[in-house]
């Protein structure tokens, strides 16, 4: 395959051109862009009401106070999306900008083609090959979009020069992701998160969008409005920069403070000896599903990207009696953006400190390995690469049965489950209370009937063997960890 045709620019040879994919992207109603400028459908109506409403709940997380930075709001409204294939499979790009149209649909765009190209690599000025541009920005027209959504992190430069010769938005893979989380960011730490990582995002594009500043700000900047404290010869860059920066520390200092209340919890049940299993895994995979299944939590369940952005932990207890906690957590995702996880570090680090993982991946997905190799890299960047891992398997009512079985072969250490039917649920619950750590020291006592406190706790959270009435007291047997060890010392025999 050559890339040497780069200057062609007529649609006719667009189609014939074989270095050049319009990806048949699946749920085409809609991205018929005939239909699309037509009258809207009612269902079109309803899609178009929703994402605006869900555009507005995302403005609490707009960054209003520095307006002058060129941080563009997103709202996508009619997007094409563009992509540059350098190895894998044909496949491969195509699951590639299928799950980018997933994240344009999450973030409440219509996506109206998607176009990539085989390349060795990205074009370090354009993404895409140089002769390439023209023919997107004929799409571009043809199709009445708003932005470009290329897939992959770009270079500001990159942006920008698509942005010149498109003559319309250009955004990344990177940009889409954090817009999404920003949308979805309930809790203040989620959303303090969020905004950490979109800062850091920013901050690192000042230079390379300043270069348009007065085109994309429009009057205001040009104007001269806004920033009051401009000091003499200060370029506005260096004021944006300053101004980032004092909000990034504020941020970071805003975080340690909540990061202090989750660390006390952790702590106490680390000093009590309770077992944390956590469920993380690639998002959409099925795990607020699963914890729902598994604990009877209430969490909210979406057909979306990253619905869950704040973790849930429910307290459970298994067949015998002994408690643990399960954790609900933050989804992945293939190039997770780097500050996204350095924001969400310690909401990461329960998975990190947990007892036990149970990694869901979706069964029915066309690349589950990929998804599954995507998320232990998150794993080993976060610290949990050593936690014992369970590899759940869900969606077994939709999965290929062969694809089922192929990672039942490819992971050992595997349960296949349906958190929607409840299928292999009991078996996944039995499973875990295996895995989970056993209490360490072991026992042998008399407990005098008044001492029920006791023989509680140790139901809770101890392992018993032996449990015998007898005229002065109960004859027990088991296992416990040191502190109710040490309580029933006084007492053994
Ligand atoms: N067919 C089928 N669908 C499922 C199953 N489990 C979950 N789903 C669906 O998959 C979608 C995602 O489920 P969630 O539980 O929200 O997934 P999640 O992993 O928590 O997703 P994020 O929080 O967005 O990362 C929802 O539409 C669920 O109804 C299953 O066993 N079978
Ligand atoms: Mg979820």
């Amino acid at each position: 395959m050559t890339n040497a045709r780069e200057d062609f620019t007529l649609d006719a040879e667009l189609e014939e051109t074989d270095d050049w994919d319009a990806v048949e992207l699946v749920d085409a109603g809609g991205d018929d862009p005939e239909e699309a400028a037509d009258e809207p459908t009612v269902g079109a109506m309803e899609l178009a009401e929703r994402h605006a409403l869900r555009r507005v709940a995302g403005l609490s997380t707009e960054l209003e106070d520095i307006s002058e930075v060129e941080y563009r709001q997103l709202r996508l409204e009619r997007v094409v999306l563009v992509g540059v294939w350098t190895d894998g499979s044909v496949e491969d790009a195509e699951n590639s900008l299928a799950e980018l149209k997933l994240l344009a649909e999450t973030a409440g765009s219509e996506v109206l083609e998607a176009i990539y190209q085989r390349r060795q690599s990205p074009d370090p000025a354009t993404y895409v090959g140089r002769g390439k541009v023209d023919a997107i920005r004929e799409i571009v027209q043809a199709t009445g979009a708003d932005t470009v959504v290329c897939d992959g992190e770009l270079a500001p430069s990159q942006l920008r020069n698509l942005e010149d010769r498109l003559k319309v938005k250009v955004v990344d893979r990177t940009a889409l992701i954090l817009d999404i989380f920003a949308q979805h960011a309930k809790s203040g730490e989620a959303q303090a998160q969020t905004e950490l990582a979109q800062l850091q995002y920013m901050k690192q594009r000042l230079r390379g969008w300043g270069g348009n500043l007065s085109r994309q700000a429009g009057g205001r900047v040009a104007a001269g409005a806004g920033i009051g404290g401009r000091g003499p010869g200060e370029t506005k860059i260096e004021t944006d920069r300053r101004r980032i920066n004092t909000k990034i520390a504020k941020l970071n200092r805003d975080l340690r403070e909540m990061k202090k209340t989750r660390d006390a919890k952790r702590s106490l049940r680390q000093a009590r000896h309770i077992p944390a299993v956590a469920i993380a895994g690639y998002t959409n995979a099925g795990k607020s599903s699963l914890l729902n299944r598994l604990t009877d939590a209430g969490v909210l369940v979406e057909d979306a990207l990253f619905a869950t952005l704040d973790p849930t932990t429910r307290r459970t207890t298994t067949a015998d009696g002994r408690v643990y906690t399960m954790s609900d957590t933050v989804g992945f995702v293939r190039h997770l953006p780097h500050q996204l996880v350095e924001a969400f570090r310690s909401t990461l680090e329960e998975v990190a400190d947990a007892d036990l993982i149970l990694h869901v991946v979706d069964g029915s997905h066309p690349d589950p390995e990929g998804q599954l190799s995507a998320v232990r890299e998150v794993f080993a960047e976060i610290g949990a690469g050593d936690v014992p891992e369970i590899v759940v398997i869900n969606k077994v009512d939709a999965a290929d049965p062969l694809v089922v079985a192929r990672l039942q072969r490819e992971e050992p250490h595997s349960v296949v489950v349906s958190a929607r039917t409840g299928a292999g649920v009991r078996e996944a619950l039995a499973y875990v209370e295996g895995e989970l750590p056993r209490p360490g020291v072991e026992f042998k006592a008399l407990l005098p009937y008044e001492r029920g406190d006791l023989l509680n706790k140790l139901h809770q959270h101890g392992e018993i063997d032996l449990l015998e009435h007898t005229a002065d007291g109960t004859l027990l047997a088991g296992r416990a960890n040191e502190d109710l060890a040490g309580e029933l010392a006084a007492y053994a025999v």
